[in-house]
C-alpha cells in the first residue's frame, strides 16, 4: 500500500472535504464487548494489561475490520492508558469504568502528576507498527482523551454523573484548574504526537463529558487546553468528539478540529448550520456521526430509515464520516453493525 493509495481512502477524502468513492463509516467502540471473538480473547486479561500487549491490541483492533467492512480501524486502547503508563495509580473496573486510587484535588496532587515519556507507551506504538503492516488501505485512527474528560476522572476519582467536584475545582480555584488542565494537555499531546509519529492516519480527541458544561465555562476553562492539544498535531486530520455537545460544536471546532463529531441529539444539517453561522469565514465544515447507538436494536427497517435520513442530512456538510453518536452498546448484535455498514455504503 503506497501513501497515495491510503490518502484516497474514503475516510481521509471525506475528512479533507473531498468526494469519497463511498460514504465512509466506522463505529466508536467497534472493537469490544459486542464481539464474541473479543470476549473470548480478552477472557482472563485485565483491560489495561490488554492495552499494553501489542499482539492483543493488533488482533482486537482488526476484529471489527474483518467482520464489518468498516472504512477505518480505531486503535484498541483507552483514554486512561497514557495516565496509567505515566504512573498514575488507576484501574478500569468492569461495569464501572476508570477508577483512580488517589483523586487529584489539591495543589500538591496536581504538582505530583507525572509527565509522559514516549517509551512508557512503547507497547501502544509497537501495536500501531503491527497494524500498519496488516491494514493496507484501511486508515488507522489513533486517539486520546481530552483534558476536561480526563480531569473529570482524575478529580472525581471515577465516573461521575454530575462532575460536581470537577466543577467545584474549576470555579473554586481557577488557577489550580488551569494548572491541572495544562498538565493533562501536555500528556495528551505527547501521547497523540507519538501515535502520529508511529503512523496513524487520523486522530480523534474524545471529550466525552464536555456536554456537561455551559458554552461559557467550556470556552473559559477547557477550550484553551484542547486547542493546545489539537494545535500540536499536524499532518493528519483531527476529529473532535463529545456527547451532548449541540451547544458547544462551534467552540469544539475552534479548538482546531478538522472534523466535528455530532451525537444523535441534533440532526447533521442543523449541526452544519450552527457551525457555518458561527464561522462564515471558514470552509464548510466536515462532520462525523450521528446514529443513535440504540437504533442498532430497532430492526432493519427502522435502521435503514434512520441511516437514509442521516446520509441525506450529512450532505449539508463538506464531508460526512458516518458513525454512531456515541459508542457501540455492549449488548448490540454484531450482525446489526455489519448490516448498518452495508446500508450506509448503499445509501445515496
Ligand atoms: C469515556 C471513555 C472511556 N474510554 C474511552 C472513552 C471515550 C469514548 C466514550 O465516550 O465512550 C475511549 C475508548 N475505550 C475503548 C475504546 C476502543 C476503541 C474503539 O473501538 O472505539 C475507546 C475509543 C475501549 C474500552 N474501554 C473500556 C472497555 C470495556 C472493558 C472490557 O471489555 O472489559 C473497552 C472495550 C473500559 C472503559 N473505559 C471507559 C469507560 C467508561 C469504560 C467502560 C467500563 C465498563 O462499562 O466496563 C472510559
Amino acid at each position: 500500500m503506497t501513501n497515495s493509495q491510503l490518502s484516497e481512502a474514503p475516510l481521509l477524502v471525506a475528512a479533507r472535504g473531498g468526494t469519497p468513492s463511498r460514504t465512509p463509516v466506522w463505529f466508536m467502540r467497534q472493537a469490544g464487548r459486542s464481539l464474541p471473538e473479543y470476549r473470548k480473547l480478552r477472557a482472563g486479561t485485565a483491560m489495561l494489561d490488554a492495552c499494553m500487549d501489542p499482539e492483543m491490541v493488533r488482533e482486537i483492533t482488526m476484529q471489527p475490520v474483518r467482520r464489518h467492512d468498516v472504512d477505518a480501524a480505531i486503535l484498541f486502547s483507552d483514554i486512561v492508558v497514557p495516565l496509567k503508563a505515566a504512573g498514575v495509580d488507576l484501574d478500569i473496573v468492569p461495569g464501572t469504568g476508570p477508577v483512580v486510587a488517589n483523586p487529584v484535588r489539591t495543589a500538591e496532587d496536581v504538582a505530583a502528576l507525572p509527565e509522559l515519556r514516549t517509551e512508557q507507551v512503547q507497547p501502544v506504538l509497537d501495536a500501531i507498527g503491527l497494524l500498519l503492516k496488516e491494514l493496507g488501505g484501511v486508515p488507522l485512527i489513533g486517539f486520546a482523551g481530552a483534558p476536561f474528560t480526563l480531569a473529570s476522572y482524575l478529580v472525581e476519582g471515577g465516573p461521575s454523573r454530575n462532575h460536581e467536584r470537577t466543577k467545584a475545582l474549576m470555579h473554586g480555584d481557577p488557577e489550580l484548574w488551569h494548572l491541572l488542565l495544562g498538565r493533562i494537555a501536555d500528556l495528551t499531546a505527547a501521547f497523540l504526537q507519538a501515535q502520529v509519529a508511529a503512523g496513524v492516519s487520523a486522530v480523534q480527541l474524545f471529550d466525552s463529558w464536555a456536554g456537561a458544561l455551559s458554552e461559557r465555562d467550556y470556552r473559559e476553562f477547557v477550550l484553551p487546553h484542547s486547542t493546545r492539544v489539537l494545535s500540536s498535531i499536524s499532518g493528519v486530520p483531527r476529529i473532535h468528539f463529545g456527547v451532548g455537545t449541540g451547544e458547544l460544536l462551534p467552540a469544539m471546532r475552534e479548538a482546531g478540529a478538522d472534523v466535528v463529531g455530532v451525537d444523535w441529539r441534533i440532526p447533521l444539517d442543523v449541526a452544519v448550520r450552527r457551525l457555518r453561522e458561527a464561522a462564515p469565514e471558514l470552509p464548510v465544515p466536515v462532520v462525523q456521526g450521528n446514529l443513535d447507538p440504540a437504533l442498532l436494536f430497532a430492526g432493519v427497517p427502522a435502521l435503514e430509515r434512520e441511516i437514509g435520513r442521516i446520509v441525506g442530512e450529512g450532505k449539508a456538510a463538506a464531508g460526512h464520516i458516518f458513525n454512531l453518536g456515541h459508542g457501540v452498546l455492549p449488548d448490540t448484535d454484531p450482525e446489526m453493525i455489519t448490516k448498518a455498514v452495508e446500508l450506509v455504503h448503499a445509501a445515496r
